[in-house]
């Protein structure tokens, strides 16, 4: 229940409507109090008269009597339904203030939990799968506004129920309040434990139904593997698998719903008739009267969902609570890579160095960088080549603050880059990444994600020098062509020159590309590259590689090995040192690069 406090804030934002919503709820059950009281009268009005009416022997009589109490039975009537109207309008107004406010609630949080996921680091999202994340987003934010909204309301209102209907019963006679309210509790017990059941075999098929779904959706990206493996058979197998025990669940959950009902219904027979029976005792005792027994079925039959919804409640606050512990786990998680306190604004001209650096990733232990040294002056070009696994993505990575090294520093522009503000240091560098993210957008709007404020003739200025801009015109919509879902209209190469061209609109004094022309062809990496050439003329550029460019004079090469520099110079010195670049080169001028990459 404590986990459930951090939702106070909330309530206190929306206090005017929350008070408002109790008002309602106040209103509107003190109108339906009227309704027993009427029925009362009634009743003791037709008692007391019914003798009276015996007596009178006289026809005429006999019908002006009747015509009277017809009469004093319509205005009754219509006092009812005045007051019924009046009762269903407050509760109208209630639900209309506080089951709103569980909306506000739920729209706030969901945009505080996504914002804050939005400041987390990358290894908060490399320990925790998407599927939570996407889990505590939706299905735990539901589970919340159902506490603030349906839980908060049925409460309140059962409560203020609860105080007047036992007062008016206490009035009438407390010994046959005590046995119409009896067997109210076991209904409420027992209501909770039948939801709770029903609470596990539901979240059982929500668990079944998220893996059919990841089966499903898996087998359609996968398609092309199934079927070039022959796999089709199996996959139909073992999706068949998931759907049937999804089934036996849901027809389990079937059979507890079934019960739910006719267990209710007795129970709050047992409870009318628990009432006619000792109320019928006390009538003839003369204690109370026919109206006040009419009177106390009426109460039963209102406390009825009140004292049903205190089980129901019980079990949806107790989800809440687990749910809101989960939200909370994740919104206590500050981000390790943040703004220092001193962090300053700078305008980066593009010196980068590297002191000693040396990294491991802290989920795996894996140890990337050790002991690195690099220096760069701006407006140097720098290639930085080395088997897979060498490391140098991860000095992409440090450049960016994605992670900070334990052990020395990286400096841009001779300042240590944990005092430049995270903002003002990514704006500044553009990284083009390895692996390729396209959204589900248009072109345009992929490559304007860089600068939202590019006008149309600068997004195509990028295409043009990702050479990607002649496909694109040649796509039916051309720009505005929608990449569908991952971007599975375009090819490999197409996908990677859309995301260069997103880095080069950026256009800022530092850029870095990580490995990001693997998929295009020959002839289109020498375009690129010679695009690059021109593009790149004053800006400090890091273009990490397998293969040697060799259209690009690079003021630098570095030779990356298990995280450490084991060649530096220029294209001529590396190539003298007849070591690893001087026989990549070699191969590469045979053509069996892929031999070396592999390697
Ligand atoms: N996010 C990560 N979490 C944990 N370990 C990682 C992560 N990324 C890389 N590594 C590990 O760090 C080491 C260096 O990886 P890195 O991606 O920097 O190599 P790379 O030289 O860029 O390789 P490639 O040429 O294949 O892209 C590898 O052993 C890799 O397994």
């Amino acid at each position: 229940m404590k986990h459930l406090a951090a939702l106070n804030k909330y309530f206190i934002t929306y206090k005017w409507r929350f008070l408002l919503g109790l008002l309602f709820t106040a209103i509107s059950i003190v109108f339906s109090i009227f309704q027993p009281i009427m029925v009362r009268q009634i009743f003791d009005l037709l008692e007391q008269n019914l003798n009276t009416y015996g007596l009178v022997s006289d026809t005429k009589l006999r019908g002006a009597f009747r015509n009277d109490f017809t009469a004093v039975l319509a205005f009754y009537g219509i006092i009812i339904l005045v007051f019924a109207l009046l009762s269903g309008f407050f509760m109208f107004l209630q639900r209309q203030t506080l089951v709103v406010m569980s909306r506000f609630i739920e729209y706030d949080l969901k945009n505080d939990v996504y914002e804050h996921y939005q400041r987390l680091d990358l290894n908060f999202f490399k320990m925790h799968r998407t599927g939570d994340l996407m889990s505590r987003i939706t299905e735990d934010v539901s589970r919340v506004r159902m506490y603030v909204g349906p839980a908060v309301m049925y409460t309140t209102r059962t409560l203020i129920m609860l105080v007047i209907i036992v007062y008016l019963m206490l009035e009438v006679n407390p010994m046959l309040t005590l046995y119409t309210l009896f067997p109210l509790p076991i209904l409420a017990i027992t209501i909770y434990y039948v939801n709770h059941i029903i609470h596990q075999k539901s979240e059982r098929i929500q668990a079944q139904l998220s893996g059919i779904t990841s089966i499903a959706q898996e087998s359609y990206s996968g398609i092309r593997v199934i079927k070039s493996y022959v796999q089709e058979d199996n996959t139909v197998n073992f999706f068949d698998k998931a759907s049937e025990d999804y089934k036996q669940s849901s027809i389990s959950l079937a059979k507890t719903d079934a019960m739910y009902q006719p267990a209710m219904a007795l129970m709050i027979g047992l409870s009318v008739i628990l009432t006619i029976f000792t109320g019928g005792l006390q009538v003839m005792n003369g204690t109370i009267t026919v109206g006040n027994l009419a009177e106390f079925v009426i109460y039963v039959n209102m406390l009825t969902f009140p004292i049903f919804s205190i089980g129901w409640v019980a079990s949806m606050v107790q989800r809440a609570a687990a749910s809101q512990q989960r939200l909370n786990e994740f919104l206590q998680i500050r981000p390790d890579i943040k703004d220092s306190p001193d962090a300053q604004a700078v305008i980066i001209k593009g010196g980068i160095r590297l002191e000693n650096v040396s990294f491991t990733y802290p989920h795996t232990g894996i140890t990337a960088l050790k002991h690195f040294n690099l220096s760069i002056q701006p407006g140097q070009k720098v290639a930085v080549i080395g088997r897979t696994g060498a490391g140098k993505s991860t000095l992409a990575q440090l450049l960016i603050r994605m992670y900070d090294p334990q052990e020395g520093r990286v400096e841009i522009d001779g300042l240590d880059i944990r005092g430049i503000k995270l903002e003002s240091l990514r704006e500044q560098i553009s990284y083009v990444p390895q692996d390729v993210f396209l959204f589900s957008d248009s072109i345009t709007n992929n490559i304007r994600f860089a600068r939202p404020d590019a006008d149309m003739e600068t997004v195509k200025r990028a295409a043009r020098q990702a050479s990607i801009e002649k496909d694109i015109t040649q796509f039916r919509e051309g720009f505005d062509t929608m990449i569908g879902e991952r971007g599975v209209t375009l090819s490999g190469g197409q996908k990677q020159r859309i995301s260069i061209a997103r880095g080069l609109l950026k256009d800022p004094n530092v850029m870095v590309f990580d490995d990001c022309l693997s998929a295009v062809d020959a002839k289109t990496e020498k375009e690129i590259i010679s695009n690059l050439y021109d593009y790149l003329q004053h800006k400090t550029a890091i273009i990490i590689t397998h293969r040697i460019f060799t259209l690009f004079e690079f003021d630098k090469i570095v030779v990356l090995d298990e995280g450490a520099i084991v060649e530096e110079g220029t294209h001529e010195e590396l190539l003298s040192l007849n070591g690893y670049y001087a026989n990549l080169y070699a191969r590469q001028q045979s053509g069996e690069e892929d031999i070396v990459m592999a390697s």
